[in-house]
Formats: structure tokens, sequence, C-alpha cells
């Protein structure tokens, strides 16, 4: 049956169209990213879950068969990378390709793909994919085994916050669905698993699959009756996702101050954790002005209430002074502004990463400028251990120390994806070059004390002393 069918089918099951909307829009959403290296079948199982959970319209099935018969990459058997694979044509051209994503939904649950491209420069296109997600799907070659790219990319879900790893042993057919070569994997992978980050909190499932043959993707495979697993979508279906944004403290990172006319003032920007209510008493940073909501208006009209991930725009009581990049939070939430911070960072460009370099950072709707003031590792993607490093070069991870030209209101990125992650921007070229996690903020930072005058050091003794609300830094580190 292909996807028109199906849908006709689902509709006369609820009676209405209306109905079949409304029974879709309340099922629980699962994002998840494929990732893997090169050639390892991400577009073929998406291709074949799409294909075996009837999401694939008439026309799109009947130029498969041609292109399949064309091509003959599968014999006489379709090829479901030609399904997904649309952008081929940009790749080859060298064109910079973004994430695709597609959408699909069974009885139980709606998903949405992250499709990101497994080439060693593509990186950066699985480190925006993988931000968006709520589970990875790595996909492992039988044949091959764990390669660099399958623990970047393990590495890189986990820092990213993703708890919830499906490893695909894909191409069993390859490997005649042998039991110890998957086993084998499943134990390597366990193994290394172990360095992950917040590896105690992850969630790891395996299933040998074969994207091509359809085995353990949506119906059980026959070939491989040793497994008495679920297969990739029952996995997909029932995994357990906790949303822990929506109950976490308000943070609202003003995009966009909008001011139509004169009778018109309001805050935009999409909130990124918590709940605001028409009535609630707010806080702006870093000014820590209060003052309350007296009107959420959004693009379908007005509401009482903003939840987690919906853009809005806020009306306050009071004419209060706030810019882009400004922070809105709970009245008794207590962040302090910081200088410096301790941050892993996933480098995307060919030009080397140093200290000393200057770039241009954007980080919950702020921009801003940083200097790298240190290197501090570099990790060994195969030990997943830190070690020395002068520099960063394409697709290495690492830690640096960064000193931020404005006191910034940041969290660590486990504690808030938005004000923890920032992205690094060449300052010639507007390119994103890294993304960057807070691991640490630093209050605290010793400076040699020589790099000042004896003059300029009791100078700022003396300011900090008798002028404390001018809150001036300390020069040999202490807090402001
Ligand atoms: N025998 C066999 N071949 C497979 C299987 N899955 C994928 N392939 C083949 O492996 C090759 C690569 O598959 P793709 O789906 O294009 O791989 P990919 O990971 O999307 O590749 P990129 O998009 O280039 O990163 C194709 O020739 C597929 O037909 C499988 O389970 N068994």
């Amino acid at each position: 049956m292909n996807n028109n069918n199906h849908i006709a089918k689902k509709i006369a099951e609820q009676g209405s169209i209306e109905a079949y909307l409304h029974s879709q829009k309340n099922k629980s959403l699962l994002r998840f990213l494929t990732c893997g290296s090169v050639d390892d079948g991400k577009s073929t199982l998406i291709g074949r879950l799409l294909h075996d959970t009837q999401h694939i319209y008439e026309d799109q099935l009947s130029l498969l068969h041609k292109d399949s018969k064309r091509l003959g990459t599968q014999g006489e058997k379709l090829d479901f990378a030609l399904l997904v694979d649309g952008l081929q044509a940009e790749r080859e051209q060298g064109i910079t390709i973004d994430v695709a994503y597609r959408y699909f939904a069974t009885n139980q649950r709606q998903f949405i793909i992250a499709d990101t491209p497994g080439h060693e420069q593509y990186t950066r296109n699985m480190v925006t994919g993988a931000s968006n997600s709520d589970l990875a799907i790595l996909l492992i070659d039988a044949r091959k085994g764990m390669l660099d790219q399958t623990r970047r990319h393990s590495f890189i879900s986990t820092l990213l916050g993703i708890c919830n790893l499906v490893i695909a042993v894909n191409k069993m057919d390859l490997v005649k669905y042998d039991q110890s070569v998957f086993n084998q994997i499943k134990q390597e992978y366990l193994t290394f698993s172990k360095q992950l980050p917040y590896h105690s909190n992850l969630d790891i499932k395996f299933v040998p699959l074969s994207a091509l043959g359809g085995d353990n993707v949506v119906h059980p495979a026959v070939s491989m009756s040793w497994y008495s697993g679920p297969t990739l979508l029952d996995i997909l279906e029932t995994v357990v996702v906790v949303n822990t944004v929506e109950q976490q403290q308000v943070r609202f990172p003003v995009q966009y101050v909008n001011r139509p006319n004169l009778d018109f003032r309001g805050y935009s920007g999409t909130l990124a954790s918590g709940t605001l209510k028409v009535g609630q008493h707010i806080k702006v940073l870093p000014s820590n002005i209060d003052s309350t909501i007296s009107r959420i208006v959004t693009f379908d009209g007005e509401q009482t209430e903003a939840r987690t991930g919906e853009a809005v725009t806020l009306v306050l009581t009071d004419a209060v002074d706030i810019s882009r990049g400004d922070l809105i939070v709970d009245y008794d939430t207590v962040l302090h502004p910081v200088q410096y911070a301790q941050v892993n960072v996933v480098w995307m460009t060919e030009k080397l990463l140093v200290a000393g370099q200057n770039y241009d950072i954007k980080i919950a709707g702020k921009k801003t400028s940083v200097r790298i003031d240190n290197v501090k590792y570099q990790i060994d993607i195969n030990t997943l251990k830190p070690r020395t490093a002068d520099n960063l070069h394409m697709n290495s991870i690492g830690m640096l120390e960064l000193e931020f030209d404005e006191p910034m209101i940041l969290e660590k990125y486990s504690t808030n994806p938005v004000t923890g992650g920032m992205i690094f921007i060449d300052r010639l070229t507007n390119v994103t070059v890294g993304a960057g996690l807070v691991q640490q903020t630093v209050q605290e930072i010793h400076r040699p004390s020589n790099i000042y005058s004896q003059f300029e050091l009791e100078l700022n003794a003396l300011l900090r002393r008798y002028f404390p609300h001018w809150g001036t830094r300390d020069l040999l580190g202490g807090k402001s």
C-alpha cells in the first residue's frame, strides 16, 4: 500500500479528516538523527523506514522504480537510497549541504528524521542535526565495525545531550547474518561507551539489521532468528524521551524588539525553557530590571500562557529598556554575569583554532566576541581521553578557555542548551566555524600579576573597595 491509500484508510478509520488530523496532532513526537560513516547505509535505512511504514507517495514510488531500474545499483530490486539522496547532485557539485529533515508517523508516534551525511567534512551538519534530536541512530557497517566517525558522532551526540542511542549494525546480509559479528561489535561499543559524556544516563540499544533487505527495520528478520529483541521501529515507537526543558526555569532570550508604532512595544523570541503566563513577575538580565507580563501575542492571536518552544511577543506593564540579546527570566532567578568560561568545542573549519584568536559568537540570540585564551586539550577520538594540544583542526573536539568581550549570562550546556550553547563565527567570512558547549562558567581566573603595573593593581583594589557597586572586575582574578 502506498502513502495515498494508507492515509485514505486512516481517515476512513477515524471517520473524518478533522478526526484524523486531531489524532495526528495528539501523538507524541520523536526527533531523531541518523549518523555514521559514509556509505554505512543511512539513506537506504531512511528510505526503507518510509517505504515499510507506507510513507511513500505513488509518484515517488514510480520514480523510485524507474531510477532503480535505470541505474541498476540493486539489480532488479529497489534502491531505497535514491529516495532520500535528492541532495546527491548538490553533494557532487561541492555545494554546502544542510541537514535534510523528513517527517513520518505511525499509529504510535510522529517522527522527524534529521538525515546527516557521513563524510568527514560534514560534521557541521551532524552537529546541527543532533542539537535538535532526542535520539541518535548510529549506523555501523557490519563488515567494517566501529570507525573513527562512529566514535566522533557518538561523542558529539552525547555531548549535545542525547541520551538515547541506537546502534544499528547494518548490512548483516553481507556477513551472512552472523550473530558473532553483531556480538563483537556490541561488545566493542559497550566498552567504548564507558568513556562517553554522561555515560550513566545513557540508554544504548543494539539492533542487527539489513536496511537493504528490510530485516529488523520495520518487520522482524527471519534471517536472524537468534535475535529476539525489538525491531528498529519498535524501539523508535516505544523509547521514553524525558523532556525536562518544559519543567525548567524560564529562559526567554529576546531576539527582536518589536515596535511597529508608538502604541506597541513587545519583545519577540522563542521560549527556550519553562512556561510564561500573563501576570507573571519577571526580570530582565543582565540589567536586573523587573516587570510583569501584560500580554502574550502570537501570530495566531493573543494567549494567556506560552510554553517551551513557542515563538511569542511579550508585552510588559512597564516601559523598560530591553534590547536584543537580553534574557527574560523568572523574577526570583539568580544568574550572575561571567566573563570567562570553559567550553567544549567541535571545530568545523580548515583554519586551525589556536590561542589568541578572536571570534564573533552567538549565544541565546546575543552576538558578541570572544578571545580564545587557551586550548586546554583535545579529545582523542579513539580513547575519548584528553590530550595536550596547541591547536584544534577541522572535526576535532576539545576544551577551550574563553574570555568574552563583555559580561555574559551563561549556564552549563547540560543545565540549559540555549544559554549554554554557542556558535563561533569567523569575522571576515561570516561563516560558522565551530559549535561550543559551556562546561563551566568561570568567575575566578588567575592571571599572572606581572601583566599589570603596580599602579593599575592598586587602582583596581581601591575601586573594588570603595566603589563595589561599580562591579569592577578583580585584575588578579577575584569575583566581580
Ligand atoms: N548489502 C547491503 N547493502 C546495503 C545495505 N544498506 C545499504 N547498502 C548499500 O550501501 C551503499 C551505501 O548506502 P547509502 O544508503 O547510500 O549510504 P549512506 O550512509 O546514506 O551514504 P552517504 O549518504 O553517502 O553518507 C548503497 O550501495 C546501498 O545499497 C544493506 O543492509 N545491505
